[in-house]
């Protein structure tokens, strides 16, 4: 059995603790939020775990055996610091691992020295769709010449102390979000970024919305074009004024023999009921010749589908880490994984902000 401490027990540290309730092995020991009241909720979640008024509390656990990173993007680092100086644990660490350019050498470090595994959670390469499509990708396009990533999705959702609102403790739309879909490029195309474009603002969303006498600066839509090494190209489009779309995210893949799509839709709790059931994720596969688009659905486990709002990628992500944790495999997503998704967002916040290409 594995006991897990979990560190921020808002939106995502829900769903972790309700992911792992599905672990055969797995169980959560404790918890720690700065807010009582949602560290008590969250211990409740997870059938009695001790709730703990400190990270330093939480790191004095015995019992404990890995630790799950859920608080705001800006406290990532600070906590592994803190981690690795008390209780070199093995964890799963939310994305975006860091947020400024300034902690990346000491990253680089800390993934050098930190002597336990270290998993970046990345869920989007989980999810069904996205698993099959990286599966028949090569396949289907006879070797990828151009990748695109579409987002096209719900505004960013209300967070305690509004830390989704600003640059400074995201990080920046194109990292908080984007993350997810650069380290996506990387993994689809096996190669690395040399040259990020992008063109990105504020268009639509929160305009009327002042905290602490401050308004958002994060931006709610963009183009991001990234070069890479071996000469293909990859663009990301994202738009968070869409959640009407029936996809959440589609993306497409195409080469020389053809072209695979994967449509995956946003979170279940989205969808209206009047509307009927949610849509299904979908995989085309459309070759050149003969012409004759192929489609296949690739429905999730419902009681997975239930376990949060990502299409059941939480659950196997947590089945390897649990494996991991258990002495069986090394984290699939590494700090390097992490580390380069960010610095490929942080490439793309720049050259927005610049109107520059930015070599990487
Ligand atoms: N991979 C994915 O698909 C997703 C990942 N995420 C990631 O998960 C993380 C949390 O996001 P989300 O759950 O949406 O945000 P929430 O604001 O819902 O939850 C974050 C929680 O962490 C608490 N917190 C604040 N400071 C600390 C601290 N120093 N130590 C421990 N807990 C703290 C917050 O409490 P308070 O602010 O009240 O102090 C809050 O309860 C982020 O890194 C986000 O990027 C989120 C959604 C999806
Ligand atoms: O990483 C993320 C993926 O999905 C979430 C919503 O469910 C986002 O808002 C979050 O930042």
């Amino acid at each position: 059995m594995v006991n897990y401490g979990i560190v921020g027990c808002g939106m995502m540290g829900r769903e972790h603790i309700q992911n792992i309730a599905l672990l055969p092995q797995g169980r959560v020991a404790a918890v720690y939020d700065p807010v009582p009241e949602l560290a008590q909720s969250a211990a409740q979640q997870a059938g009695g775990a001790q709730v703990c008024p400190s990270l330093e509390a939480l790191l004095a656990i015995e019992s404990l055996d890995a630790l799950v990173i859920v608080s705001p993007n800006d406290c990532h680092v600070p906590q592994l610091r803190q981690i690795a100086a008390t209780r070199p644990l093995p964890v799963l660490c939310e994305k975006p691992i860091y947020t400024a350019p300034e902690d990346e050498a000491f990253l680089r470090d800390f993934a050098r020295s930190y002597p336990a595994p270290v998993w970046v959670a990345m869920e989007y390469r989980y999810m069904p769709p996205v698993a099959l499509l990286r599966d028949e990708v090569a396949e289907a396009t006879g070797g990828i010449a151009m990748l695109t990533i579409r987002e096209h999705r719900f505004p960013f959702l209300p967070k305690v102390g509004a830390w989704n609102r600003f640059n400074a403790r995201t990080g920046g739309t194109l990292v908080e979000k984007c993350c997810h879909f650069f380290d996506l490029m990387r993994l689809i195309l096996r190669d690395e970024p040399v040259r990020v474009m992008a063109s990105a603002g504020q268009a639509v969303n929160h305009k009327d919305e002042v905290f602490d006498g401050k308004a958002p600066d994060i931006w709610d839509n963009g183009y991001v074009i990234v070069d890479f090494a071996r000469g293909t190209r990859a663009m990301l489009e994202l738009c968070m004024f869409a959640e009407g779309a029936r996809y959440q995210e589609e993306i497409s893949a195409i080469g020389p023999r053809g072209k695979i799509e994967a449509l995956v839709p946003g979170p279940g709790r989205f969808w209206p009921a009047h509307l009927g059931d949610a849509p299904v994720p979908q995989v085309i596969v459309s070759p050149r010749v003969p012409k004759g688009p192929r489609l296949v659905e690739v429905p999730v486990d419902p009681t997975l589908l239930a376990a949060g709002d990502h299409n059941g990628s939480t659950f196997y992500q947590h089945e390897r880490f649990n494996a991991v944790v258990r002495g069986e495999g090394r984290p699939e997503v590494t700090l390097e994984d992490g580390i380069a998704a960010v610095r490929m967002g942080l490439a793309a916040q720049q050259s927005a902000a610049t109107g520059q290409a930015v070599a990487l």
